[in-house]
């Protein structure tokens, strides 16, 4: 017999075209983690779905929402979070990126840091994280192990940077041994899962073209190829990537990702400030998602990336908080930042330039296509099967209290399109009650479960 509870409740989720639907007073038939059924709770076979099936209903002022999917997060920069962001990214990196994530290699310091990141993710509706991990094999599986321990759904990566520019103290041995160790990760990864179920996948992470060796690339291309698994890496984050880029292989940054088999329909890029539109048709004929850090980009991005142009072009679009680029581990705020960024790329940012000369045009993102991009557009991006409180997909969802111990402002507010907007804007971790990843729940009473 299968596991089944019925949700019932109003939630806000997207439909199939991305578009935010208002489900008022629904019924959510949930079996062994997957939504089975959606149907208003008035619905004549509303009883004979629910049958003896365990009830969860929201009390007056909760709603429903689907989990968030962060696309890039660096989880050992956990420990850095918020110093350090007013240097150029390159100084940024070596000055104190480096030398942090080197202390990775100390597994006791890793499990601290890695439980207390999850847990802080979780707390914030974050059901799902596509993670940087460092270059050490052993103490990348810590964040797998995180991950499973409280529940979350994981994917992460071993970091490779085996190239002549990495400092001595953090880099790999040379490219064999990077991606034979990659090699390593992910059997050790895939046997996890396979053994517990835990919700953890291993990616295939090239830190970016400036850190590794054709060779190292090369190898890891053939790598997915042959295993099909996720790719992550950075790519046209700022001007010095790019150029870097250009100098060493005579092409765009995409375009060499791709000359070494790592675009594909499970590969997701983050920044991607700088395409030109022979990256963004590149992105999408071979699936390609986007990764999309307006709080980084912000600080190291020397531009605003134009996302509507790249939705426009059928390019998959999703959002990263970019732990420690962006300060802020809340996907809440990514969504904010994404609005105001687009805003600000819309109208031009230098009063002395006249208004026709000074912004893109159609580059505004609402705050509904921003909380799409947060939730529907990281399943697609990932090809996995959330983002969506609908049939077929994960129960992942958030629980959000609007009139609790933090009551928002919502006096007389009664339109349901109202009510989401005041939530995007203005929920914060205390407004988020509970959480659930694939029908688990990780967070009861706003507080982490652990354990798993
Ligand atoms: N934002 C950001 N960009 C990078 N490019 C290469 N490594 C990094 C990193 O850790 N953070």
């Amino acid at each position: 017999m299968p596991d089944r509870t019925v949700f019932r409740g109003t939630a806000f989720s997207c439909d199939a075209d991305d578009r935010v639907q208002a489900l008022v007073d629904h019924l959510f038939v949930v079996e062994d983690g997957f939504i089975t059924a959606v149907l208003p709770a008035d619905d004549p076979a509303a009883a004979e779905a629910v049958g003896d099936a365990e009830a969860v209903s929201t009390q007056p002022g909760q709603y429903w929402l689907p989990g968030f999917v962060d696309l890039h997060v660096h989880a050992p920069q956990w420990a850095q979070a918020g110093t350090a962001l007013d240097l150029p990214l390159a100084d940024w990196l070596r000055q104190h990126t480096f030398p942090l994530e080197a202390r990775f290699a100390d597994v006791d310091f890793a499990r601290r840091v890695y439980a207390s990141l999850v847990a802080e993710l979780l707390a914030r509706g974050t059901t799902t994280a596509l993670y940087f991990a460092t270059v050490h094999p052993t103490s990348s599986l810590e964040l797998v192990l995180a991950c499973a321990a409280a529940g979350q759904r994981g994917l992460v990566g071993k970091v490779v940077m085996d190239g002549p520019d990495n400092p001595d103290f953090y880099k790999d041995a040379d490219a064999s041994a990077a991606v034979a160790d990659t090699g390593w990760f992910i059997r050790r990864v895939q046997e996890l899962r396979a053994a517990t179920g835990a919700e953890v996948y291993p990616v295939i992470t090239p830190r970016f073209i400036p850190s590794c060796t054709d060779e190292a690339l090369a190898g890891l291309g053939a790598l997915a190829r042959d295993l099909g698994v996720h790719v992550q890496s950075h790519c046209a984050e700022s001007d010095w990537e790019s150029s870097h880029v250009r100098e060493r292989t005579g092409r765009s940054d995409s375009a060499a990702l791709d000359g070494f088999g790592l675009l594909g329909e499970r590969s997701v890029l983050a920044h991607c400030v700088h395409l030109d539109d022979d990256d963004v048709a590149l992105f999408a004929s071979t699936g390609t998602a986007v990764a999309h850090c307006p709080l980084s980009n912000a600080f190291f991005g020397d531009a605003v990336a134009p996302v509507r142009r790249y939705a426009r072009a059928g390019v998959d679009v999703g959002l990263g908080t970019d732990i420690s680029g962006g300060f802020d581990p809340s996907l809440w705020s990514a969504i904010r930042q994404t609005v105001t960024s687009s805003r600000m790329l819309e109208s031009g940012v230098d009063a002395a330039q006249p208004p026709a000369a000074r912004g893109v045009p159609d580059s505004r993102v609402t705050f509904e296509q921003a909380f799409a991009l947060a939730t529907a557009g990281g399943g697609r991006s990932l090809s996995l099967p959330i983002g969506r409180l609908a049939e077929g997909y994960a129960w992942d969802a958030q629980l959000i209290d609007v009139v609790g111990h933090r009551p928002l402002p919502i006096f007389d507010d009664d339109e349901p399109e109202r009510i989401l907007q005041r939530i995007i804007t203005l929920a914060t971790p205390a407004n988020i009650r509970a959480v659930w990843v694939q029908g688990r729940k990780v967070v009861a009473d706003g507080e982490v479960v652990v354990g798993h």
